[in-house]
């Protein structure tokens, strides 16, 4: 059985490797920066990211950084045209109050105050227009980096995905489990606070291995996920948390209902053998399962249904155990 390390968040480990190749005084081209993402993952987690992955979340992390560079210029360009406009109304504003002034001290004749009446509004208008152009390319400006920025939202949201994805199984990975974890707990809070979580571990795996290799140790997980698939609701979440070991989240489930799962699970497996070779592969697995105490957090399920898997596995393999 694998031993529980702490899920890490990806944003988190950017920031640090940035902040780690500033620090060093090394350019954060994408070699570097994939080079400590990838140092800082295996030290944080034991789930390494492929190169696909992290050059992914490298140029999603440039077209960030560019948009926001333009948004700074665009901001920067407005400001200054504001700023110029602005300097010139109020000069223009400013004269307008002398012409008035002037008249209400009999100083000019009516024509000339005429013209200058005529000349300051003429360059009102000019400013107003001015003023108008900018904004409204500004406007355009603005529009274009908010097209930009959904593109870089839905990049980010694949992104995460492709990061809380198990590339093996396709299931979830650790990494979005403290997300998906206190999200469930304070729903089933709020509601009925029905929540199970069952962890099941495959025993003996080492032994698949040894015996039939890595490759099919491998495919033999990416069976026992698909079983699982068809045994979860829609709404329960299924998540690869260690090398053999599966965490299933069972949101409006009591423990009744957690064990019938556990037993379809076993039928299925039982029914729908692995085959390598035309040779049964044995696959059986051992399982704690917990349910959700009030005012309990998630972590501390996990742990009960981690614990209830240890009893399970010491006990003899192939058993369920229910924390109390
Ligand atoms: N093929 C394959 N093997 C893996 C993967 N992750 C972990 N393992 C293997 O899983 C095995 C786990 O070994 P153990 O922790 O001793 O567990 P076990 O043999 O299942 O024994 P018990 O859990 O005590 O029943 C090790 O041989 C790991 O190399 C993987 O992604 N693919």
């Amino acid at each position: 059985m694998t031993s529980p390390t702490p899920s890490v968040n990806p944003v988190e480990i950017a920031r640090i490797a940035l902040k780690r190749l500033a620090e060093r005084g090394l350019p954060p081209t994408p070699e570097n920066y994939a080079q400590f993402y990838n140092a800082i993952v295996t030290v944080k987690s034991p789930g390494t990211k492929t190169n696909d992955e992290l050059q992914h979340a490298w140029q999603v992390l440039c077209k960030l950084d560019d948009a926001l560079a333009e948004v700074n210029d665009t901001t920067v360009q407005l400001l200054e045209s504001l700023h110029e406009s602005g300097e010139n109304m109020a000069a223009s504003l400013g004269q307008l109050q002398h012409v008035r002034h002037a008249r209400l001290t009999r100083l000019l004749n009516e024509e000339e105050m005429h013209k200058d009446v005529e000349a300051l509004l003429e360059d009102i208008i000019s400013s107003t227009h001015n003023l108008h152009a900018s904004v409204s390319s500004s406007h355009e400006d603005i529009s274009a980096i908010r097209e930009s920025v959904k593109h870089i939202e839905e990049d980010l949201a694949f992104n995460r995905k492709m990061m809380e994805q198990d590339p093996l199984t396709g299931t979830l990975n650790r990494q979005g489990l403290d997300h998906l974890l206190s999200r469930e707990v304070k729903r089933a809070h709020r509601s009925d606070g029905k929540l199970c979580a069952v962890l099941f571990d495959l025993d003996d795996f080492k032994q698949i291995n040894d015996r039939f290799g890595h490759l099919v140790g491998d495919q033999v997980l990416v069976h026992v996920a698909n079983l699982a698939r068809a045994v979860l609701r829609e709404t329960d979440l299924l998540i690869r948390y260690g090398g053999e070991e599966f965490l299933v989240l069972l949101p409006e489930t009591d423990l009744p209902g957690a064990s019938f799962m556990v037993d379809r699970m076993r039928l299925v497996a039982s029914k729908s053998a692995f085959m390598h070779h035309n040779q049964r592969v044995e696959i059986s697995f051992s399982t704690g399962i917990a349910k959700l105490n009030p005012d309990e957090n998630g972590r501390a399920l996990v742990l009960r249904a981690d614990e209830a898997l240890y009893r399970a596995k010491h006990t003899g393999r192939g058993r369920v155990e229910i924390a109390e």
